[in-house]
């Protein structure tokens, strides 16, 4: 195991010393000075995919200084190490194999000994010929209606994956309805009770665990009221099912064998969207759709881990967000797709980043002294220009962006996608370069008397630039590139927690909390009066709820 903190090592000290020159120089003389900046500074992925990370403060030494990092963090051992299925994942004693998931070659993946292909193939198989039958309508109800709905019930890993890919992948999906039940809050249940007819609808029990106390509550709820209207308990075979790898809970929970499809502990909950937890994901867009997904995933994987790093996507992207982390101090980076059906995709990006590297305790349990995971936040073009842009471009935080766009030129709408792209090219352009306020000073209204405050008028309208901004294309919005994509953030987090030195695939900090919403429940059970045994802010809010 490495046991070196990241600044402990010789790059961090020449990066540091690095810095000093980067942080001087402006990103529009970087390319002013190397007029093949876009050649040298770009790598194509397969054809479909360019990211160009051109426009960032950064120059050929800067690439080299955190390639040397990574080396020194033992990062391709532990590329390694995770596609060979070690147990990195130290903490819960498991390897991390979300890449067996999508393995399309004939290489054998081993968990002590067992080659894991064999039942990862099975659960595909029976996922087919699932979809098909429900798709097909063969699949019918307790009155033999076929299925038109179905409700995802999960929360975290269990729900946001397959959300947003569903979400993402709308051109593709059939005539199914998709439901996603995730929050405790009775509104997210009313609501979906309010579109479905039990008769043709099933309900996907989704969670590696079959003990999260959102999921199971919500799937009590549904049964009871399922079962107080069929008044039949054979119905439950036809509409309930689960997607765990806790067989013994999902049959004490009284839904029969047949109708489990299991995955397995070495999955990590955000990274389960490749298991049986994407059957929603397969019943609306089909399974052969499902498995274009996978094999998108996978050629990144092949990418990933033969790709020389220099030339390795995930890795270059990870570095970079380094680079700035742990030497700019930023503390936020934002995720900026220009893609109305990618609206979920930040929150689906914030579990993958934040659960898995959101923390400060380092590998060999001490607590770190650089910053670890960033803040991931963001939104969708255009309609964020509108709303948080102008901090962006002249507020007094550095952060730095990610600008996705899938490439458009199918549909009727062209003006729609020329103007998407053309907003797309012009942010990132406006970041990076800035502009001098001297520009806009023909645009003022005449009736303005500008000539006393022409010099104070014009600071207000600068644009300093010199922000940082990765641009990532894709040549289509299509299961094979979302499954690449997914897969390049998926590595990017990983490489991040090799540099941190911690272990990205637990999630301790989750657990207090449930802990305590587990006491302070019992508390306000009227039964037990109103135990005030808490602190006073906790009693205030307990007795204020008991008042109203
Ligand atoms: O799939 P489940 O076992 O129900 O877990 C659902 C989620 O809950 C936990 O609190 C974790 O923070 C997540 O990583 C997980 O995805």
């Amino acid at each position: 195991m490495n046991t070196i903190n990241p600044n402990e090592t010789n790059s961090w000290k020449e990066l540091s010393d690095h810095f000093k020159i980067i942080s001087k120089i402006h990103i529009k003389n970087f390319f002013v000075k190397d007029t093949s900046r876009f050649k040298n500074f770009s790598l194509v992925f397969n054809n479909k995919m360019l990211v160009d990370f051109s426009k960032n403060n950064i120059s050929k030494n800067t690439i080299k200084l955190l390639i040397q990092l990574s080396k020194e963090m033992g990062l391709e051992k532990s590329i390694k190490d995770m596609f060979s299925g070690e147990k990195i994942n130290k903490t819960e004693n498991q390897p991390v194999l979300h890449i067996a998931l999508r393995n399309m070659s004939n290489n054998p993946i081993l968990v002590d000994r067992q080659n894991v292909m064999i039942d990862i193939k099975n659960s595909l198989k029976k996922m087919k010929v699932f979809s098909n039958l429900v798709i097909k309508g063969k699949w019918t109800g307790y009155t033999n209606k076929k299925i038109t709905d179905i409700v995802n019930i999960g929360i975290g890993g269990s729900h946001l994956g397959p959300n947003m890919v569903i979400e993402s992948l709308q051109q593709y999906r059939n005539h199914l309805n998709i439901h996603f039940i995730s929050n405790i809050d009775s509104c997210n249940i009313l609501n979906i009770l309010k579109k479905i007819n039990f008769e043709t609808t099933i309900f996907l029990i989704s969670s590696k665990t079959f003990t999260t106390k959102e999921t199971m509550t919500n799937a009590m709820t549904i049964k009871n009221i399922f079962l107080k209207k069929t008044k039949i308990k054979k119905s439950l075979e036809k509409h309930f099912f689960a997607l765990t790898t806790n067989v013994q809970c999902a049959e004490n929970f009284g839904i029969s064998k047949n109708n489990i499809f299991r995955f397995w502990n070495w999955v990590g909950g955000r990274y389960s969207l490749w298991s049986s937890v994407g059957l929603s994901i397969s019943l609306a867009i089909g399974y052969k759709n499902f498995i274009s997904l996978l094999k998108g995933a996978y050629d990144m994987d092949v990418h990933f881990s033969s790709e020389r790093l220099e030339k390795n996507i995930p890795v270059i992207l990870a570095l970079i967000g380094i680079w700035y982390n742990n030497f700019f101090n930023t503390e936020t980076e934002a995720i900026l797709p220009y893609n109305n059906y990618m609206h979920k995709f930040v929150e689906y990006l914030q579990q993958t980043n934040m659960e898995s590297n959101g923390k400060n305790i380092n590998k060999q349990g001490k607590k770190v002294s650089w910053q670890t995971g960033p803040i991931v936040w963001g939104g969708i073009g255009t309609n964020s220009q509108h709303a948080f842009y102008q901090l962006l471009h002249q507020g007094t935080k550095l952060i730095p962006c990610d600008f996705i766009i899938p490439i458009n030129k199918t549909n009727e709408f062209q003006k729609h996608n020329i103007q998407l792209l053309a907003n797309f090219l012009a942010q990132t352009k406006a970041l990076a370069f800035g502009e001098s306020s001297d520009v806009f000073e023909e645009d003022v209204n005449s009736n303005i008397q500008i000539s006393n405050n022409k010099k104070l008028f014009s600071t207000f309208k600068n644009f300093d630039g010199n922000k940082p901004s990765n641009s990532i294309m894709l040549d289509i919005l299509d299961p094979y590139n979302l499954g690449s994509l997914i897969a390049l953030y998926e590595h990017k987090t990983f490489v991040q927690g090799v540099i941190f030195n911690v272990y990205s695939f637990d999630q301790w900090g989750v657990e207090l909390g449930k802990k305590m919403a587990n006491d302070i429940e019992k508390s306000l059970d009227s039964k037990n009066q109103f135990d005030l045994s808490f602190d006073s802010s906790t009693n205030g809010l307990i007795k204020f709820y008991n008042n109203v």
